[in-house]
C-alpha cells in the first residue's frame, strides 16, 4: 500500500494518483429532488499534473478487479518499484502512486468541506463571545482583536495608523497559520477568508493560503464608517478604502496570476462600516475586472442591526436594497447569515443570482436567530454552510452541518408552536418541512459551498474532471470480544475487527454505511480526518 505522506516534488515522478477503497458524496440525484448520499467501491485516479480526475473504475472493487485495472493500463506502483523503477517510455509502465482506503477502519474519501465564510482575524476569540449579541460583541470582543494586525493606533489621536510591511505584527503571520492548520484539520479544503483592513496582513494571509496550499479567497474588510467604526480601527477615507483593496487584490493577482488557488473577494464588511461612497466604489472595483470579483459581505444577522441600516440608510427600502443600489448583489456574492430577509429581499436575493452563507453556530451563539435555510433552498436560493469564526464557536464544518440539522429542528418546532397556538390552529403541528436531513447538510456542506463560491464544476464531489479536494475519513474498527461490554452483538462480528474507535465515533459492527455517516455528523471531528488533499497535494495528514 501506498503512504499518504509525500510532497509536490514527489508527485512529479509519477503520472496519477490511483485512490482506492470507499467514495462517499452526497448528490442531487436530478433537479428537484433532495440531496442523497452516494457510495461507490473501487478505484479512482487523478492526475498528478494537474490535481483533477481523470477517471475510475467500480469494477476495481476487489483484488482481481484492481489487479486487472492495473494491467489493462500498464500501471505500475511507484512505492512498490521505488522511486528508481521503470520509467514512463514508449512501451514501459507508466509509474502511479497508490493510496488506499482501509476497509478495516471504516475509512472513504468524502469530497473536502467549503466554509463560506470565515474571519480569520477573530480566531483567537474562537468560544469567546460571553453573553453579547452582534452589535456590542463586535466593540467589545472584535475590533479589539482584529486591531492588533496593524500598527497600534496614534498615541495622540487615538486613530488607526498606516501598517509599514516590515512592521507587520507577528501576531498576524503566527494566527494566520493556526487557522490554516486548524481549519485543514477539520477536512477544509476551500476558505472565503474575511482578514482586517490591513494591507500587509491580508496579503500575508493570502501567501500562507497559498504557501499551505489551501484554497481560498481572501478579503480585506472595508470599514469607512465614522458613524458606526472605532477610531482605532478604521480606514482613513473611502478612498483609501478602495487604493487599499486595490493593493490587497493585486499582491494576489501577482502571487497567483490564474487564481489557481487563491484569489481576491470584494469585502465591504457590512452595509454600516461603510459609507455611500465607498460601497458605490467597491461595487465598481468588483465590476471592473474580467471576470468581475466576488463580493463578501454581512446580511440581516440581527434585530438591532436591521435597525441600525435603517437609521443609516433612510432612503433603502430594505438591506438587501442598500447592497443593490450599489450593485454588489451579483451572481458572485456570498451573503452571510440572511437570517431575517423579507420575502421581497428573499426575491431580489434570488433575482440577482446572490448566494448565502448559512452560519447556524453563530446565529444560535450570538443568539442572532434562527435562517430559515428551508425556505431559501425552496425558493432557488443557493445556499452553502459557514463558520463564521468566531460568532461562530468552531472551525469546522462539520459542526456547522450538525448545527444547521439542529437548528431546523427548532425552526420546525417553533412553527408547529405557532400554528397550533395562532387562532386558526388547525392542530396539525409541524410537518417537519424545516427539517434539514444528514444527507442535505452534508450537501450543503460540499455540492453547496461549491455553488457559493461559483465552483460547481470544480468542487463538491467526484465527477470527471474535477479537481481533487478531498479528505479521507477514518471511523475506525469495531472492538468487540470477550472484554466488551455490550450486549446483544452478533456472535463473529468481532472477526470483522482489528482496532478500536477513532475519536468519539464508537461503531458497533451493525451499522448500515448509511449509519456510519450519521455517526459521522453527529460524533466526529478533527481526528477521524486522516488525510486531505487540495488540487491533489497532500496538506494535512494524521498518522
Ligand atoms: O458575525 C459577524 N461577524 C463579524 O465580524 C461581523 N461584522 C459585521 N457583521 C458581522 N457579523
Amino acid at each position: 500500500m501506498g503512504s499518504i505522506t509525500g510532497d509536490i516534488e514527489a508527485q512529479m515522478d509519477y503520472a496519477f494518483t490511483v485512490y482506492r477503497g470507499t467514495f462517499i458524496q452526497s448528490i442531487l440525484p436530478d433537479s428537484g429532488s433532495k440531496p442523497e448520499l452516494s457510495r461507490n467501491q473501487g478505484a479512482l485516479w487523478v492526475s498528478a499534473a494537474d490535481g483533477r480526475i481523470k477517471g475510475w473504475d467500480w469494477q476495481a472493487n476487489n483484488d482481481n478487479g484492481f489487479a486487472e485495472l492495473m494491467t489493462r493500463n500498464r500501471w505500475v506502483d511507484i512505492d512498490a518499484v521505488g522511486a528508481q523503477g521503470q520509467v514512463n517510455s514508449h512501451g514501459s509502465k507508466i509509474r502511479v502512486k497508490i493510496v488506499i482506503a482501509s476497509e478495516e477502519q471504516n475509512e472513504f474519501f468524502f469530497p473536502g468541506f467549503i466554509d463560506t465564510h470565515i474571519h480569520a482575524p477573530q480566531y483567537p476569540n474562537v468560544g469567546l463571545f460571553g453573553s453579547s449579541t452582534l452589535l456590542d460583541w463586535l466593540e467589545t470582543y472584535t475590533f479589539p482583536v482584529e486591531s492588533r494586525f496593524g500598527s497600534p493606533p496614534d498615541p495622540k489621536t487615538g486613530h488607526q495608523t498606516k501598517t509599514d510591511p516590515k512592521d507587520t505584527p507577528l501576531l498576524a503571520q503566527q494566527i494566520y497559520d493556526q487557522v490554516i492548520s486548524r481549519t485543514l484539520s477539520h477536512g477544509t479544503t476551500c476558505a472565503s477568508y474575511y482578514a482586517t483592513n490591513h494591507v500587509p496582513a491580508t496579503n500575508a494571509l493570502s501567501s500562507l493560503c497559498h504557501t499551505r496550499g489551501q484554497r481560498a479567497f481572501i478579503g480585506r474588510a472595508c470599514m469607512d464608517n465614522p458613524k458606526f467604526c472605532v477610531d482605532y480601527y478604521r480606514d482613513f477615507s473611502a478612498e483609501d478604502s478602495i487604493v487599499a483593496t486595490r493593493q490587497t487584490i493585486e499582491y494576489i493577482h501577482t502571487l497567483d496570476p490564474e487564481g489557481k488557488l487563491v484569489k481576491p473577494i470584494v469585502t465591504p464588511r457590512f452595509a454600516p462600516s461603510c459609507t455611500r461612497p465607498a460601497l458605490q466604489s467597491l461595487g465598481e472595483l468588483a465590476a471592473s475586472y474580467s471576470p468581475p470579483l466576488h463580493i463578501q459581505t454581512h446580511i440581516s444577522e440581527n434585530v438591532n442591526e436591521l435597525a441600525l441600516v435603517k437609521e443609516l440608510f433612510p432612503e433603502a427600502d430594505s438591506y438587501a436594497g442598500v447592497y443593490d443600489k450599489y450593485n454588489l448583489l451579483t451572481p458572485r456574492t456570498i451573503l452571510a447569515h440572511a437570517v431575517h430577509l423579507s420575502t421581497d429581499e428573499r426575491a431580489l436575493v434570488r433575482e440577482r443570482k446572490a448566494k448565502i452563507s448559512h452560519c447556524p453556530a453563530s446565529n444560535s451563539a450570538l443568539g442572532s436567530g434562527i435562517c430559515p435555510v428551508r425556505t431559501l433552498l425552496d425558493e432557488g436560493i443557493t445556499v452553502g454552510l459557514g463558520t463564521d469564526v468566531s460568532g461562530g464557536y468552531s472551525p469546522s464544518i462539520l459542526e456547522a452541518a450538525r448545527q444547521a440539522c439542529l437548528a431546523s429542528r427548532l425552526l420546525g418546532q417553533s412553527a408547529a408552536w405557532q400554528r397550533d397556538h395562532s387562532q386558526d390552529a388547525d392542530g396539525k403541528g409541524s410537518d417537519g418541512r424545516e427539517k434539514l436531513s444528514v444527507p442535505e447538510s452534508l450537501y450543503l456542506a460540499t455540492c453547496g459551498g461549491a455553488a457559493v463560491v461559483d465552483m460547481s464544476s470544480d468542487l463538491g464531489g467526484f465527477d470527471m474532471g474535477m479537481l481533487w479536494d478531498v479528505q479521507l475519513i477514518r471511523l475506525g474498527g469495531v472492538k468487540l470480544g470477550e472484554k466488551s461490554p455490550l450486549d446483544g452483538v452478533p456472535d463473529g462480528s468481532a472477526d470483522l475487527v482489528k482496532a478500536g474507535p477513532v475519536g468519539n465515533v464508537d461503531l458497533f459492527g451493525t451499522e448500515s454505511w448509511e449509519e456510519k455517516i450519521q455517526k459521522w455528523v453527529w460524533s466526529g471531528d478533527d481526528r477521524n480526518v486522516k488525510a486531505v488533499w487540495v488540487g491533489g497535494r497532500l496538506v494535512h495528514s494524521r498518522v
